[in-house]
């Protein structure tokens, strides 16, 4: 156990690629944490698909020894937390956890959004700020423009930033000794019955779950029984221990100090965060304060390409949300899909990162529906049904009003880029609320749908803005607006997967522009077929996808049966990736493709 002195427990905050990951790296590698041939590039982000997309998704953490310039020791726990907007809500958790934070800010870019809001959590869980500014070894960085407008934006003294870059190795070892001397080290009581905090918690495939907790007074030891106050659960703990990064057991761990337990419990949804860990008898009193659960926010439906693979399916998804649960799923049946399930997310990059590993590691080909946000349907006779799924929306006679969620979204982009922005925001029914500069940059904040921002607003924003655009946001409530829901028909069956909710008077562009949308991707078939849009029972546009005279074989004159062959096979395999629905085959694309707008 490291007494309280000696501790220092802080995290780093910054806007994704301003070099989060490469100074956790760097302050890791010039402590001699880990030797150098073990040193993969960008240590913390341990998933693939982390790796692959540049993006930290869940917090990890590492136990740092320092030997500070007036000769001391000293344990340094870095928090590692993720840097998209869908995860705000883990930054927040992780930030209870520490006492500082390391503010980085790409000096050649200045602050952004995500700067901004991830800041901001910092500031609100009451840390000791310090200012980094990173990539000094490139050309256009400009320290004393982002000094000033940190101080300008932020309000936070940037004079003694620490010039760094993450890269070279330059002002590292300033940064360790700012940590030191600017941090304040955390308190706790040694005596007192233990209150650890549960910061996170993953599934381990050998150690069952591995519960990440910070102690705040008390001590945590090996063999002791423990009580999680939220439910009263007792638990055997059968290993305590460190990060380092990789994982190294210890006896014991005391006020100040971060570290993980295990004690075989066998799902994360076991393990609350945010709740308090003491001991099973005299425990304390007071819980501490906890978190709120992450909700999901965005629904879609996953189902199986080939329908024999709904139990595979099942299996994985359960295995997901066994290591994840912010994430849920409840079966679902389609007319036009079969079974599947309905999963509710964090955001869209959630939404992505599961489907992606589901198709990966699991080998499953999926077809997503459109996504959906979590609108609230008051029917006349008072009852009020959360509708998840715009496929249940209810008879429109028996309902008096819907509201629908609605976000604060706060947009940092170049001058010459906000007359673009503007127009998008007031195209997906937005609501001006605040516009401000920071040298040449506009800051813009918007009221929003939610639901015109969960499927393409982020793709948008940054075409338009040609990737200079920040953006963040933060659900503010709901507001009543004239929804309802359109049904598409193709071959005069509905197809219930691709209903959508449509505020009305975009109904009529928005079923134009989907039927022309599916004209484009579904094959021609030996038959005429009607692609409709309709409300209630009313068409609102058409489409109609002419027939197809000829077979694919017919131009193989002759007998060239090789190539007849040949070109069934083709057929038989673009095929595979199709639905059929009634006699006609939607090709699986189709269902997310068919809603991306053009503006
Ligand atoms: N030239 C230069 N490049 C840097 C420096 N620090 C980081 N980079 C590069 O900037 C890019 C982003 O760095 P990351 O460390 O992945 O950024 P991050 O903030 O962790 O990003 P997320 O994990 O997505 O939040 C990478 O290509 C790094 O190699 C630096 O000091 N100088």
């Amino acid at each position: 156990m490291t007494d309280l002195a000696h501790i220092r427990n802080f995290s780093i905050v910054a806007h994704i690629d301003h070099g989060k990951s490469t100074l956790a790296d760097r302050l890791i590698q010039e402590t001699g944490t880990v030797q150098d041939r073990d040193m993969k590039e960008q240590l913390l982000d341990s998933m693939d698909i982390e790796r692959e997309r540049g993006i930290t998704i869940k917090a990890n953490t590492v136990r740092i020894d320092y030997t500070a310039d007036n000769g001391e020791k000293y344990v340094l726990n870095l928090i590692d937390t993720p840097g998209h907007v869908d995860f705000a809500y883990e930054v927040s958790r992780s930030m209870r956890a520490v006492e500082g934070s390391l503010l980085v800010v790409d000096s050649t870019q200045g602050v952004e959004a995500q700067t901004l809001a991830n800041v901001y959590q910092a500031i609100d869980a009451d840390h000791e700020i310090v200012p980094v500014l990173n990539k000094i070894d490139l050309p256009a960085s400009d320290c004393d423009r982002v000094a000033e407008q940190i101080e300008d934006v932020i309000g936070i003294d940037a004079t003694d930033a620490i010039r760094v870059s993450a890269k070279t190795g330059q002002g590292i070892h300033e940064t360790l000794e700012a940590i030191v001397n600017h941090l304040p080290a955390p308190k706790g009581e040694r005596d007192a019955p233990l209150k650890a905090m549960l910061v996170d918690s993953w599934y381990d495939a050998y150690l069952g779950v591995i519960v990440l907790v910070r102690i705040m007074d008390g001590v945590l030891k090996k063999g002791m029984r423990v009580k999680f106050m939220s439910n009263g659960t007792l638990h055997h703990v059968d290993r305590v221990g460190v990060f380092r990064p990789e994982m190294q057991m210890v006896d014991q761990l005391g006020p100040g100090e971060i570290g993980f337990l295990t004690a075989s419990i066998k799902q994360v949804r076991d393990t609350r965060v945010g709740d308090t860990i003491t001991n099973d008898r005299n425990g304390a009193e007071t819980a501490l304060p906890g978190f709120k659960p992450a909700q999901p926010v965005v629904f879609c439906g996953l189902f199986p390409v080939d329908s024999a693979e709904f139990e595979d399916l099942r299996d994985a998804i359960e295995k997901l949300a066994l290591n994840d649960a912010s994430f849920s799923y409840e079966m679902e049946t389609s007319a036009a899909l079969g079974f599947g399930f309905r999963c509710g997310f964090l955001g869209l990059l959630h939404l992505e990162v599961i489907r992606d590993r589901i198709e990966r590691e699991y080998d499953i080909e999926l077809i997503t529906t459109a996504p959906s946000v979590i609108y609230h349907v008051y029917m006349k006779d008072g009852e009020m049904i959360e509708l998840h799924n715009p496929a249940d929306m209810p008879d429109m006679s028996k309902v008096d009003h819907l509201e629908e969620p609605r976000i604060k979204a706060t947009i940092l982009v170049p001058d010459e880029y906000l007359g673009d922005v503007l127009k998008l925001c007031q195209d997906r029914r937005g609501i001006q609320m605040d516009l401000t500069y920071a040298g040449s940059r506009a800051m813009v904040v918007y009221d929003l749908p939610l639901n015109e921002v969960v499927f393409d607003f982020y793709d948008r924003l940054k075409s338009v803005t040609k990737g200079y655009a920040s953006f963040d946001y933060q659900m503010t409530g709901y507001r009543e607006d004239s929804l309802v829901k359109m049904s598409i028909l193709v071959n005069d069956e509905p197809v219930d997967a691709l209903s959508v909710m449509v505020h009305r008077d975009r109904a009529e562009t928005r079923g134009r522009a989907m039927c022309e949308k599916l004209k484009e991707l579904i094959p021609r078939h030996m038959f005429k077929i009607p692609i409709q849009a309709a409300i209630g029972g009313k068409v609102i546009a058409r489409e109609t996808l002419s027939a197809l005279r000829k077979d694919v074989t017919a131009k193989c004159y002759g007998g060239d049966a090789t190539r007849k062959r040949k070109l069934l096979e083709k057929q038989k395999a673009g095929k595979k990736k199709m639905r059929q629905f009634g006699k006609v085959d939607i090709p699986q694309e189709a269902f997310i493709s068919a809603l991306k707008m053009d503006s």
